[in-house]
């Protein structure tokens, strides 16, 4: 049984999915002090939650158990990624569920804008009739310059074309093809500011994106233009635009978000006349948090099942059709890291990845996480994964180099994986066979042929006549009987491998007989 909490009141219809499973319990909490969070935290497989709860590194740390954060909605600025990814931790998000909510919230306010509703709304329920404050302006023949053209962007471009707004969008992204599909012109964020009688941002908060509008661009705006913030705090330079309309220049901004949220009672937007606020409700409908909820509890699923899934945060994200081509190779990649590893000595410093074939034309990224893997769980067990194996193979100073060929010699695919230590190199090569599965085809310089289960057990030697005879009697003597054993050797006399797979795991006294034998040089027993 897995545990999941569930906090900052998610919709319950949304992880109807997790309470239904028979092999999860679900634990739901409107919220929990941070102090509390991280007390119970380490019952939990997984954690899921809006935007109101830090999962921050002293959270992390305390999560013992925890390999999932579900975030319900688009934006991860409440979870600490690093330390999710230091402790394998998987982080997922929604970033489709709130799209059209959003979108429409921002257009909300865009009406709100330009008509004064809130203010208008504010004067007659206080019982003034006053039709002569609130004359707006029309959306039609408007420019409206949108800075962040991704889902919410591209969205709140559609709906403003149907107004009859002619729209300028800047995003590093987005392809003129793009742009003229959904009939945006495409500039830079100079012409937006100089050009637009609205600008609507919608980008993440990054280094690049804080305070993308502030007192620079404010001074070059068309007098009257308006300003929409439905995306994060801090893009927007909120002291610069309160002393941009104060100057005349901005007729009236709307803002969902905040830099501090919530805001300080003294914060200038809430009392300003021209300054409509909303508490952070982009995503604030029942479809989209219903949207969320489930999107996030069929990745936690995913995920506790290890099973793949796709909206991974600190992964990247794989599109269906490639994942469904590499998944099979999964395994694969994992087990010769493994066998490399074990067969290598110490220091190491490059694990090199060669792609050939099939596989030379797709996203290997996921692949190579398993293959790195393989060779890190030989020393750090279960505290390596997929999420942190590229991260832990960084700190350690350990360079994973990919390089990829379309031929192969003989296989349809082909992963070579290729360690560098300080002394020689450690090479395992396999192959995925169409109807006979997964095959080690190369250890060392030596062709073989193994199915990549069960335990090996490979033996270095020189190629003396008996030495077969001498390893079987060897391992009969000791109850280990063998299944299969495949001898490679490049000149008749010279250094030579022999791969066993036997049926139980060769233990310290019979590897320390094999070595005593004067033709053996190296004997290991290889975990798969
Ligand atoms: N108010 C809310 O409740 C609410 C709800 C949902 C999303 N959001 C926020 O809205 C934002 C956008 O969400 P989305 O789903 O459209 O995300 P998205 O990833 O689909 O789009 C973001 C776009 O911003 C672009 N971008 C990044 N840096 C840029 C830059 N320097 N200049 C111009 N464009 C840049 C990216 O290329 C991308 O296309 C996110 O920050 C998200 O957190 C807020
Ligand atoms: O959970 C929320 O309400 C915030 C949603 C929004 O900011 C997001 O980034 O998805």
């Amino acid at each position: 049984m897995v545990k999941v909490l569930v906090l900052d009141g998610i919709s319950d219809q949304g992880v109807q999915l997790l309470k239904d499973a028979p092999d999860v319990q679900v634990d739901i909490k409107a919220t929990m002090p941070e102090d509390v969070l991280v007390e119970v935290i380490a019952e939990y497989d997984a954690v899921m939650v809006r935007s109101q709860t830090k999962v921050n590194a002293r959270v992390m740390e305390a999560a013992k158990n925890l390999k999932v954060v579900g975030r319900a909605g688009v934006g991860v600025d409440n979870i600490d990624l690093e330390a999710a990814t230091k402790r394998g931790i998987v982080v997922v998000n929604a970033p489709d569920g709130n799209t059209i909510a959003t979108c429409e919230l921002t257009f909300g306010h865009i009406l709100g804008l330009s008509r004064m509703i809130p203010q208008a709304y504010k004067k007659t329920v206080g019982g003034e009739w006053d039709r002569k404050t609130f004359v707006g302006v029309e959306l039609r023949n408007k420019v409206l310059g949108i800075i962040g053209m991704g889902r919410i962007g591209s969205e709140v471009a559609k709906r403003a074309k149907a107004f009859g707004m002619n729209v300028i969008g800047f995003d590093p992204f987005m392809t003129d093809k793009r742009a003229e599909e959904i009939g945006v012109k495409l500039g830079t964020v100079d012409e937006i500011v100089r050009n637009a009688d609205f600008i609507t941002v919608h980008t993440p908060l990054t280094n690049d994106t804080r305070n993308i509008i502030s007192r620079p661009q404010f001074e070059v705006m068309k007098k009257g233009v308006r300003i929409i913030n439905c995306a994060r705090g801090g893009i927007i330079d909120e002291a610069a635009l309160v002393e941009a309309i104060d100057a005349g220049i901005v007729a009236g901004a709307a803002f969902d978000v905040f830099i501090k949220e919530p805001p300080e009672a003294d914060h200038p937007f809430l009392n300003h006349p021209k300054i409509i606020v909303t508490p952070h409700l982009g995503a604030s409908t029942v479809e989209a948090q219903e949207n969320v909820a489930v999107d996030v509890s069929e990745e936690i699923l995913h995920i506790l099942r290890n099973e793949p899934f796709k909206n991974a945060v600190n992964m990247p994200s794989v599109p269906a059709n490639v994942l469904k081509k590499l998944q099979p190779f999964f395994n694969l990649g994992e087990k010769l890291g493994k066998v490399a590893g074990q067969l290598a000595d110490n220091g190491l410093h490059e694990i090199a990845i060669n792609y050939a074939g099939d596989l030379a034309d797709v996203d290997v990224n996921p692949l190579t996480r398993y293959i790195v893997l393989g060779v890190l769980s030989n020393h750090l067990g279960e505290d390596a994964n997929v999420i942190n194996a590229l991260h832990l193979a960084k700190a350690r100073d350990i360079n994973v180099v990919v390089t990829k060929t379309s031929a192969t010699k003989s296989f349809t695919n082909l992963v070579t994986v290729t360690l560098k230590t300080d002394d020689k190199d450690s090479v395992a090569a396999g192959t995925l066979l169409a109807g006979y599965g997964e095959r080690i085809v190369q250890i060392g310089q030596y062709p073989v042929d193994i199915s990549p289960e069960g335990h090996v057990l490979f033996i270095a030697h020189n190629d003396k006549p008996g030495i077969i005879g001498k390893v079987g009697t060897l391992l009969g003597d000791t109850g280990v009987n063998i299944a299969t054993m495949q001898v490679g050797r490049k000149v008749v006399g010279g250094d030579a491998i022999m791969l066993l797979t036997i049926d139980k795991e060769a233990d310290d006294a019979l590897l320390g007989a094999l070595k005593n034998l004067p033709e053996i040089t190296t004997a290991k027993a290889v975990r798969l």
